[in-house]
């Protein structure tokens, strides 16, 4: 799974590790926002790796967690969607707005392979001081450049270079910052 090639999506040791990380993302989700502590140990079991100063708003949706990496200094808003079946690197500085979906799940094309429940996943990197838009989509197998900007509403189908803004369906950049 996490190497890229095709997996059987019903593997029972999938299923249970998708079930401990479901339990402990409703565990978060049922939080207070004032719980800094015990979000913030929270989101350390769920995780792979998370820095100083990481901040989830409610309504986070995980698929496994354990394949994700945090940096340091990161803010995630409401409603963030991740499946992260193959590795997830999130940088520091690092600002993600609310409804943001990272994906790194694929299915065949053909109907007749993808009736077998059969999946891939290629992994997704987002790089320091890169902001995310509200709303947006990030395909599998995208790399978004450090220092960039994400428009709201985008989805990111292919990667984008460091230091530019971007945006639109597919995301392209439009100008670079200085
Ligand atoms: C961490 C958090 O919680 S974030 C909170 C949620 N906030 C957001 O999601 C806001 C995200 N911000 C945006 O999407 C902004 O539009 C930015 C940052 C991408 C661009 O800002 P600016 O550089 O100031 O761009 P500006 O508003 O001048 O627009 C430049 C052009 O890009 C277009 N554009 C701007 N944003 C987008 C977008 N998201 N999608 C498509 N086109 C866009 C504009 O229509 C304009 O086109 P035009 O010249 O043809 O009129």
């Amino acid at each position: 799974m996490v190497n890229g090639l095709d997996y059987p999506i019903n593997d029972e040791e999938l299923i249970e590790i998708r079930y401990q990380t479901r339990d402990k993302v409703d565990e978060f989700n049922a939080l207070g926002a004032r719980q800094v502590a015990e979000k913030d140990s929270l989101i350390r079991k769920i995780f792979g790796q998370v820095g100083h100063n990481v901040h989830f708003e409610k309504g986070m949706r995980i698929d496994y967690g354990i394949n994700t990496t945090f940096g340091d200094n990161v803010f995630i808003n409401f409603n963030f969607v991740l499946l992260d079946c193959a590795p997830v690197c999130i940088g520091n500085n690092v600002f993600i707005g609310p409804d943001v979906q990272i994906y790194t799940a694929q299915h065949p094309l053909d109907c007749d392979l993808r009736r077998e429940h059969i999946g891939s996943a290629q992994p997704v990197t987002i790089g320091d001081d890169v902001w995310i838009g509200g709303g947006c989509i990030v395909l599998p197998g995208v790399t978004i450049g450090a220092g960039s900007t994400i428009g709201a509403g985008s989805v990111v189908t292919r990667s984008i270079p460091k230091g530019v803004v971007a945006c639109g369906n597919p995301c392209r950049a439009v100008r670079r910052v200085d």
